[in-house]
């Protein structure tokens, strides 16, 4: 297993968002996170990248106990996100939004830094080759020089997933990374994702409102309402299961 949650729950003064939630990501596994809105799917992911502490539970990344640590720590084990609301920064163009992200990998001295000396300017280097090898994958790398905030939004979505993947993870979580995209822009972005897990081994965890996209790109999903598992499966499987369908997917079922 790449990722295991063991008797998750999370309060939030009186409110219980998550409840005794319990599953585990086996390697190069697409799993789903569905729910209506509050249903605790962002609550999860905080839990997982360590932006929040489980109130009790055990968090797992590779068999290490990973619910103590800090979330600086857990992009280093190889955990990295994209957000549901984009947050890219906007003064910088497309390639130093990437680059922002190999940080963690390159090593120098401040010194050297000063002086574009060593290994100041070698890693530099190596960041931007891998930086544009990152954009050419997501077919982006013509827009390296744009400011990111001028770009489609489909776009925008692309480079915080090359932001992501610039930390060279083992495991992606993506917040609604179809959201606000028409269905070419969508297609596009199953294929990438699938890209990203066939290549590069990298599993992934995403939440997602598209069932359609759900059904296409998961290989299990798990539904969440008020904080509680209600189903786990596969998502062919949930669409049919009445209690998905009454907490969730009455509206998808009746328009499909
Ligand atoms: N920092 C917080 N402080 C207090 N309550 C919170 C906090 N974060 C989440 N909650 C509450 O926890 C519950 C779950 O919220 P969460 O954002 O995880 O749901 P979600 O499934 O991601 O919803 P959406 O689809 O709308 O993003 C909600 O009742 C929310 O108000």
């Amino acid at each position: 297993m790449i990722l295991e949650l063991k008797e998750i729950h999370k309060n939030f003064g009186g409110v219980s968002a998550i409840i005794n939630t319990s599953f585990a990501i086996k390697e190069s596994e697409i799993f789903g996170l569905i729910g209506p809105n509050g249903a605790g799917k962002t609550t999860l992911f905080n839990i997982i990248t360590g932006n929040y502490k489980p109130s009790s539970g055990e968090v797992f990344f590779l068999e290490k106990k990973i619910d103590h640590l800090k979330p600086h720590k857990i992009v280093h084990l190889g955990i990295a996100r994209t957000f549901q609301n984009i947050r890219l920064f906007s003064s910088m163009s497309v390639l130093e939004n990437v680059l922002i992200g190999f940080d963690k990998s390159i090593k120098y001295s401040v010194f050297e830094a000063f002086l574009h000396l060593g290994r100041f300017s070698k890693a530099e280097k190596n960041a931007k080759k891998a930086a544009y090898e990152i954009l050419e994958q997501l077919n982006i790398a013509h827009l390296a020089n744009e400011k990111a905030t001028s770009l489609s939004y489909g776009q925008q979505r692309k480079v915080e997933i090359a932001r992501a993947l610039a930390t060279n993870p083992k495991l992606l979580l993506l917040d609604e990374p179809a959201a606000g995209m028409n269905s070419t822009e969508s297609d596009d972005l199953a294929r990438l994702i699938f890209d990203i897990r066939d290549n590069k081994k990298i599993s992934v965890l995403l939440i997602e409102h598209d069932m359609k996209f759900v059904n296409k790109l998961c290989d299990r999903v798990m539904v969440l309402d008020y904080g509680k598992t209600i189903f786990e499966g596969k998502p062919n499987d949930a669409v049919q299961n009445p209690e998905v369908i009454s907490a969730y997917l009455g509206d998808f079922n009746a328009s499909s």
